[in-house]
């Protein structure tokens, strides 16, 4: 008897949860059938139009802006996202409607290789999120402290030239040597060491690559680094931060910050540095050198501004490149044709709004194609050809303040490590071109060399770059 007064208390239930579940339902095609929503290519159930999406997921998403214009609506699986196209949309996401898009959207992957949302990149909108941001802004890349730096940078630097002059006439994979620059330099500037000295499977090289699969890894290896940390700085009064990590655990110390850093959190800020820090730099110079070797008149017009502002008797340091307009240029060309992250990260909308005249319901995932605006012949005279003069005696900057060239994302939730970026990327390209000779390998011509590129955490070349150095200074320049 109880038990079939159970089971009709059970169906009835279900019954009604049932019915509400389809009411929920009707009311949100209702709902979505009077929204005005941005054009876009028809969904597949379950898919959405991902059957659109190739293995170069800009360039597909390029070819649908082509016929659905500037904004349009895409479905990735169940999600529906916005791709915004155009210099007047990426303004709406990224300025005007900056706060309605500062959050992230959640993916299983990112919880589980993000300390559940609480590094920098993938945390949500909210008094987390933002004190990070200040923390980036006033401790982690304030002026003072990438100046306190610079030293490291310079060190990395020679190591890397003279590792170049070593390999004089051989043919070089140039990314290897461009990649242990960057780990070198993120690593002592956040870490404080290069952890060379500890076995290849317990440095961040071998992690950054697997990262993925190897959270649980890498979680050891950033344990055993902020024990090593808290050692060294156990009882010393007033003890001074030495790298970004004891910024960090001296932040996490403070009894007076709005929202608790934990040593999760001191984890998840620490990965994300290094993440952030390692790949991109390197890919935008690989980029850069591949363009110029199709064009070696463009080396000479470089080589000829630097031989003058610098000389040939010795390398060029930091507060030289502001005098190197050229090689400023041809790092702004490489960022327009190869921007790193070519649709930024993907923001969320907090909140309903609208663009254009569209809705756009909270909740929904929202891309910038930097890749097409910076290929936009509206904009751009010849996009598809890389003329670094283009730049010369203008005024468009990288840093966010012009929406026709964006590597770096603009707003709110743009790249906090943009000055440091810009300092590795600007100083190596222009050592690179100041000290040596560049050439294709032996039976490679201009027109051969590849220029396809790989979809990932960053874009890099499909086919890293092989050239020839020769070096172009007098020898003892490389004595280093
Ligand atoms: C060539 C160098 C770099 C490029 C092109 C680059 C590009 C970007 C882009 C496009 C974004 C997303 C912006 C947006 O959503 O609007 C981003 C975010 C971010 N970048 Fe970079 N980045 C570079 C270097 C760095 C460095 C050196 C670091 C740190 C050491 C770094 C740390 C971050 C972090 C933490 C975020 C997330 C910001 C947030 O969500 O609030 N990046 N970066």
């Amino acid at each position: 008897m109880e038990s079939s007064a159970a089971s009709t208390l059970f169906l009835a239930l279900f019954l009604t949860s049932l019915a509400l579940f389809f009411r929920a339902l009707s009311a949100g095609f209702r709902r979505r059938k009077h929204l005005n929503l941005p054009p876009g290519p028809k969904p597949w159930p379950v898919i959405g139009n991902l059957n659109l999406i190739g293995s170069l997921p800009h360039r597909s998403i390029h070819q649908l802006s082509l016929k659905y214009g500037p904004l349009m609506q895409l479905k990735f699986g169940s999600f529906p996202v916005i791709v915004a196209s155009s210099v007047e949309m990426a303004k709406e996401i990224l300025k005007t409607q900056d706060l309605k898009f500062a959050s992230r959207p959640k993916t299983a992957a990112g919880k589980y290789t993000t300390y559940n949302y609480s590094n920098i990149t993938w945390s949500p909108y909210g008094a987390y999120w933002r004190q990070a941001r200040k923390m980036c802004l006033m401790e982690l890349f304030s002026a003072r402290r990438l100046d306190s730096f610079e030293y490291i940078r310079a060190e990395e630097t020679r190591a890397l030239l003279r590792g170049l002059f070593d390999a004089s006439g051989e043919t070089i994979l140039l990314k290897d040597h461009l990649s242990t620059v960057s780990l070198n330099v993120i690593s002592r500037m956040v870490l404080g060491k290069k952890y060379t000295e500890e076995s290849e499977s317990e440095t961040p090289i071998g992690y950054v690559r697997r990262m993925k699969t190897l959270s649980k890894k890498f979680d050891r290896f950033l344990e055993h680094v902020l024990d090593e940390h808290n050692e060294r700085r156990n009882g010393v009064k007033n003890y001074v931060a030495q790298d970004m990590v004891d910024v960090l655990l001296q932040l996490a110390d403070d009894p007076n910050l709005d929202v608790k850093l934990s040593r999760t959190g001191v984890k998840a800020f620490t990965q994300d540095l290094i993440a952030g820090g390692t790949e991109s730099s390197a890919v935008t110079v690989e980029w850069a050198l591949s363009e110029l070797l199709k064009q070696p008149q463009i080396i000479e017009r470089a080589t000829e501004e630097l031989d003058s502002v610098i000389g040939n008797d010795c390398w060029v340091e930091e507060k030289d490149v502001q005098n190197l307009p050229y090689v400023e240029a041809i790092m702004k060309e490489t960022m327009r044709m190869h921007p790193v992250a070519p649709m930024l990260v993907p923001r969320m909308s907090r909140e309903d709004c609208t663009i254009n005249g569209y809705d756009i319901p909270a909740g929904t995932r929202a891309l910038v194609n930097v890749w097409t605006i910076g290929r936009d012949p509206e904009i751009w005279d010849c996009p598809n050809e890389f003329r670094p003069e283009r730049f010369l005696g203008k005024n468009i900057d990288v840093m966010g303040h012009d929406f026709e060239l964006l590597p770096f994302g603009a707003g709110r939730r743009m790249c906090p490590g943009y000055s440091l970026g810009l300092k590795v990327i600007q100083l190596t390209l222009a050592n690179l071109l100041h000290g040596f000779k560049w050439r294709l390998p032996d039976l490679v011509t201009e027109k051969d060399l590849d220029m396809d590129e790989i979809f990932g955490l960053s874009t890099p070349r499909k086919v890293p770059l092989e050239a020839v150095v020769e070096p172009r200074l007098p020898k003892h320049v490389y004595d280093i």
